[in-house]
């Protein structure tokens, strides 16, 4: 049982998701489900405006729902649907959930390193109301694009790559971080994060690889595609796990290239690419529309 709660949005009007919740329910699945979750909502008088359901076996495997549903009063009645819905799954389910109120955006740290295409895209698209989110702060190894992003009213923080020993750096991020976010982005960031700083951050990590996974994991993809020879580049955003570029993949897509073009020509055009992956996959964490199953996603896009 899990209730995100991220920091409240200064909000002046009305937006579209006031008094709309989001309900993932996962598990093991069994007949009575669906039932059981509109039974709860239904009591409350909680009108279902979206469900996405996916069981991965007809006969008996992994359940998937999400469910979004208007409740007037919503930030004083939920306390209510989540004591029933508990108390619902508690008879004879084996399910796990988040509920959260929609009108508050998860709050986002992005790191970044020099080159700052999908940074500076998803400080754009957030500044047109394109991401439902709450950037906190951008942290850099590269003091470059600061005046860009405090342009966009973020703070912005420089953490200088310590070279093989990265304890010290990671320590200053977590000491930025402090618990304040909900989940981080490395946008094009540089530096491979060691597993203890992926535990002590306890937060989703979305990265997005300049490659069509699983091919060309790691530094360098477009040289290595050049080299190889190949008719489509891409890129790939995944959940970043301490297996280098093998995380559980949210979001893809490949651009078509040329013998003729070079590693700049590569990356010109790919970097499309990745702007637009990235921003999908973004979205969509935003949105509680990924669930994490083992080593893969289900993603309810939209
Ligand atoms: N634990 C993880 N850390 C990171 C992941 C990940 O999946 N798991 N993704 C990378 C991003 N990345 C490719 O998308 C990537 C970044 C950095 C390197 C690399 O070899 N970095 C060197 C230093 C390079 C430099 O300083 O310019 C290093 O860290 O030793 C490979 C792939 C982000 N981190």
């Amino acid at each position: 049982m899990t209730v995100t709660q991220s920091a409240p949005a200064v909000r002046t009007q009305p937006g579209p998701t006031d008094n709309q919740a989001v309900l993932i329910v996962h598990g093991k699945d069994r007949t009575g489900i669906v039932a059981a979750i509109s039974a709860v909502l239904g009591k409350h008088d909680a009108n279902i405006v979206s469900l996405d359901q996916y069981s991965d076996n007809p006969h008996g495997g992994a359940f998937f729902q999400r469910t979004v549903f208007a409740l007037d009063h919503l930030k004083a009645r939920l306390p209510q649907v989540e004591l029933d819905l508990q108390a619902k799954l508690a008879e004879g389910f084996e399910l796990e959930y988040t509920l959260r109120d929609l009108s508050v955006p998860k709050r986002v740290a992005i790191f970044a390193s020099k080159d700052d295409h999908c940074l500076l895209d998803l400080l754009w698209r957030h500044r047109r109301g394109e991401l439902p989110i709450n950037v906190s702060m951008v942290i850099s190894n590269h003091p470059d694009t600061a005046n860009e992003v405090r342009f966009f009213g973020v703070p912005f923080f420089h953490v200088p790559s310590a070279g093989p020993d990265k304890s010290a750096a990671e320590a200053q991020h977590l000491q930025l971080l402090r618990g304040n976010v909900d989940f981080i982005v490395l946008a094009r960031y540089m530096q491979i994060l060691s597993g203890d700083f992926i535990g002590r951050v306890g937060v989703p990590i979305i990265n997005i690889h300049h490659s069509f996974l699983p091919s060309f994991i790691g530094a360098g993809p477009y040289a290595k595609a050049k080299q190889r020879g190949v008719k489509l580049v891409g890129a790939t955003a995944h959940y970043v796990t301490e297996d280098l570029d093998e995380g559980p993949i949210i979001e893809q897509d490949v651009i078509r290239v040329s013998h003729a073009d070079t590693v700049a020509d590569l990356q010109r055009r790919g970097a499309d690419v990745e702007r637009a992956v990235l921003s999908r996959a973004v979205r969509w964490h935003s949105e509680d529309r990924v669930i994490r199953h083992e080593n893969h996603t289900i993603v309810f896009a939209g």
